[in-house]
């Protein structure tokens, strides 16, 4: 099933190191019709520069907050990859000081232009980013637990490259789901449902549960003070956002793994793999069979995911 170019996106911190690569690949998405690029600043350059090329998706920069209602009136995805980065020795909860807040107050903008888009956040922590983005939207009488997702794709992304390297496999037939969240020990790869089916020693097993959870840190620490990943995300953050628009064209079976509202787990929010659709999250999958191992890992991550999902959803309601 061929869509057409329909739909509106916006990327709001589109100047930034994850913005811009994500705003070229968007603009190369023919799903896309208008393509929306927010920042504090610098957008109009970066929206002029990407206009020259020949793709059909028109694009228009917005900067500073007076312009923001503008870029998201009409928009079916808003994509929030704004805040700060790590830096070595910092952990994504480190962000929080900063990035909460300005994660709430965009939020608070789409829940005002564009309550019925889809998001998708990038920002870190995203284990706290989403509570509150849910949190802002039920404030505003307009929460729909189907449309907020966090973005944990370049988990999967880093999963099937690093399987696939390990085992001589055709990357572009690897799937290994990864659920929980998007922080160290919260993120849980299951390497037993590994697609094709895969059998991993005790010690590739741990060697390769151990570097997924710490692949962010492994770019921070390369880039050694220059940010975090930015490339790789972009391209998981375009493979979500083409998901996420597959899925509301009415396209059949998109599943991507994602951190969404869920009853799959005491815990109010949770990764799994999801369904989408025309209205978002149409399923959310259960974890489904795992080993001793990973059943080892999931009782680990519960308590530190819900001290992030407390923390965000805490700030939200602060006043
Ligand atoms: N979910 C994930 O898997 C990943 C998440 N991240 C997170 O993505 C975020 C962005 O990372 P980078 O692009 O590398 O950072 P960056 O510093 O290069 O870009 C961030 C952009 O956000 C903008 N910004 C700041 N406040 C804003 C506001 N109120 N409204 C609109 N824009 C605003 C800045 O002007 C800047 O252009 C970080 O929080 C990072 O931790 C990074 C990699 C993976
Ligand atoms: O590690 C970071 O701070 C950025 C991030 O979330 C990732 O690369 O997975």
């Amino acid at each position: 099933m061929t869509a057409k170019a329909e739909y509106k996106v916006a990327v709001l911190g589109a100047a930034g190191g994850i913005g811009q690569s994500l705003s070229l690949l968007l603009k190369m998405n023919p799903l896309i019709s208008d393509l929306a690029l927010y920042d504090i600043a610098n957008t109009p350059g970066v929206a002029a520069d990407l206009s020259h090329t020949n793709t059909t998706c028109s694009v228009k920069g917005y900067a500073g907050e007076e312009q923001l209602a503008d870029a998201l009136k009409g928009c079916d995805l808003v994509i929030i990859p704004a805040g700060v980065p790590r830096k070595p020795g910092m952990t994504r909860d480190d962000l929080f000081s900063i990035n909460a807040g300005i994660v709430k107050n965009l939020c608070e903008a789409c829940a005002k232009n564009c309550p019925k888009a889809i998001l998708n956040i990038i920002s870190n922590p995203v284990n706290s980013t989403v509570p509150i983005a849910s949190e802002v939207y039920k404030k505003a009488g307009v929460y729909d637990p189907k449309k907020i997702f966090g973005v944990t794709t370049l988990d999967v992304v880093r999963s099937n490259t690093f399987i696939s390297e390990a085992k001589g496999l055709d990357v572009n037939d690897v799937d290994v789901p990864v659920v929980g969240g998007h922080a160290g020990i919260t993120i849980l790869p299951l390497l037993s449902q590994t697609y094709p089916s895969t059998k991993f020693t005790a010690e590739e097993l741990e060697a390769l549960t151990v570097r997924i959870q710490n692949a962010g840190t492994e770019v921070v620490e390369a880039k050694a003070g220059a940010g975090s990943a930015t490339l790789s995300m972009a391209y998981a953050a375009a493979r979500m956002a083409e998901a996420c628009l597959r899925g509301l064209s009415g396209e059949a079976e998109v599943y991507e793994c994602s951190y969404v509202a869920s009853s799959v787990t005491d815990l109010p929010y949770f990764a799994t793999k999801v369904k989408l659709g025309p209205n978002g999250a149409e399923e959310v999958l259960p974890v489904g069979d795992i080993t001793d191992y990973e059943k080892g890992w999931l009782e680990k991550l519960i308590p530190e995911l819900k001290a992030s999902i407390d923390k965000g959803i805490e700030f939200a309601n602060k006043d």
